[in-house]
């Protein structure tokens, strides 16, 4: 895999960071998580292939600990706001100093920097600061977030890996680390790049919910089916609106001009009516391998299911049975292999990775008992 032999050092945390984590060792990454000792159980759910270690932080001898770690690992990835490491006695400086090739990812709202840099925040937050939050929503309804999508897993997680593995590759010039300052507000405005660098094409002119592709254009929304489920329209150059309306069963001649926005809200009232006459299974038979730009909108049951996601192998099932995504993209030559064990207990592979990174059994005896590192005896007992 992609990124065989790389040693990751993961600080458990919420959503963004555990995708990170999972993404890394989806493509190979060692991946071991630091939990704390007493954690009820994961509640990320992201912990596909890693490995966890219990260790209390609080405590001088289990910030050593982790530092010792770091001393030996490629990646070390924190999910925590600015300040907290260095109270740690683990920020960057200190880790750096006794690995100069670690490189030190740091995955947070605001940034490491700047007012907020201290202050709690999630998804949401990190979307209104970037201001895309301002552009997502129905016409004449509030800003309302696509789930906690993009801040945390388009603009977090998932730019925090490209930082770590664009760092990996330059570590292969220089032999250094850096420190990644991912901050999931600037992630966000990142990702939206494509609206800032088309503010003059008039594709935003008009109020939200009311433009090209933010629900407003009638040939690029949703319908209601005749048995109350949808179908996605995104037919918007010319040639496949013309097979969208071919295959409604409705004349040109009867519609207004394609891009006439004040029509829209006419144009949009015929689509409707015709979606509401077939059931969505016959709007399938309808548009399948047209280029009418007409999909299902599939429900999470329904997803796995489809031919075409069958054919690809697009989700994969897990030991439980678990249904998920298969990791994305698909590399030619070394693909991701995605581990179908099950999510790792709390403290699991605290004795298998202590001793995977040096230290002695009497070390680690003696961590047991002054309850710097907790294990888990369950795993014995499954
Ligand atoms: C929208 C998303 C958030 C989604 C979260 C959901 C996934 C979950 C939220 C609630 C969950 C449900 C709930 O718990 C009830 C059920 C429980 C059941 O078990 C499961 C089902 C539940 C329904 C459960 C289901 C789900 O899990 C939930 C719905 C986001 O936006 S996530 C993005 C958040 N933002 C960031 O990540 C940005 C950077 N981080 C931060 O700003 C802060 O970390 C944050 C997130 C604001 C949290 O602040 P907090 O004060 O709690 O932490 P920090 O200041 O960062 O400091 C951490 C302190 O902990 C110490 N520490 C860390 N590790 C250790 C250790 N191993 N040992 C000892 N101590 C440790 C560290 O030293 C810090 O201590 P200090 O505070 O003293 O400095």
């Amino acid at each position: 895999m992609a990124l065989r032999g790389v040693k990751v050092v993961e600080l458990a945390g919420l959503a963004p960071g555990p995708f990170c984590g999972m993404v890394l060792a989806d493509f190979g990454a060692q991946v071991v998580r630091v939990d704390r000792p007493g954690a009820v159980g994961d509640v990320s759910r992201l912990s596909r292939g890693k490995r966890s270690l219990a260790v209390d932080l609080k405590r001088p001898r289990g910030a050593a600990l982790v530092r010792r770690l770091c001393a030996r690992a490629d990646v070390l990835l924190e999910p925590f706001r600015h300040g907290v490491m260095e109270k740690l006695q683990l920020g960057p400086e200190t880790l750096q100093k006794e690995n100069p090739r670690l490189i030190y990812a740091r995955l947070s709202g605001f940034g490491q920097s700047g007012r907020l840099a201290t202050v709690a925040g999630h998804d949401i937050n990190y979307l209104a600061l970037s201001g895309v939050l301002s552009r997502l929503g129905r016409s004449g309804e509030n800003p309302s977030p696509p789930l906690n999508l993009l801040a945390d897993f388009g603009g977090g997680g998932l730019m925090c890996a490209l930082g770590i593995v664009m760092a990996l590759f330059e570590r292969t010039r220089s032999g250094k680390g850096q420190v990644i300052d991912a901050s999931m507000v600037e992630g966000a405005a990142y990702l939206s790049s494509f609206l800032w660098k088309t503010q003059n094409l008039g594709l935003w002119d008009q109020p939200r919910g009311k433009n090209l592709l933010d629900g407003g254009a009638p040939f690029y929304t949703t319908y209601r089916t005749a048995d109350g489920e949808f179908m996605a329209v995104g037919a918007l150059e010319p040639q496949f609106y013309k097979l969208l309306v071919k295959g409604l069963g409705l004349e040109s001649e009867n519609l207004p001009p394609q891009m006439s926005v004040a029509e829209w809200p006419e144009m949009r009232k015929k689509f409707a009516a015709a979606f509401a006459r077939k059931t969505k299974a016959e709007w399938c038979r309808v548009f399948d391998r047209t280029d009418a730009c007409v999909t299902p909108v599939l429900t999470f049951e329904e997803v796995a299911h489809h031919p075409h996601n069958k054919e690809r192998g697009s989700f994969v099932t897990d030991g439980e049975q678990g249904v998920s995504p298969r990791p994305a993209p698909l590399l030619s030559g070394t693909p991701a292999l995605p581990s179908l064990e099950r999510d790792p207990l709390i403290g699991e592979h605290t004795e298998e990775v202590l001793r995977e990174f040096g230290f002695s059994q009497e070390e680690i005896d003696q961590l047991y008992s002054d309850k710097v590192i907790v294990g888990n005896k369950l795993r014995a007992s499954l």
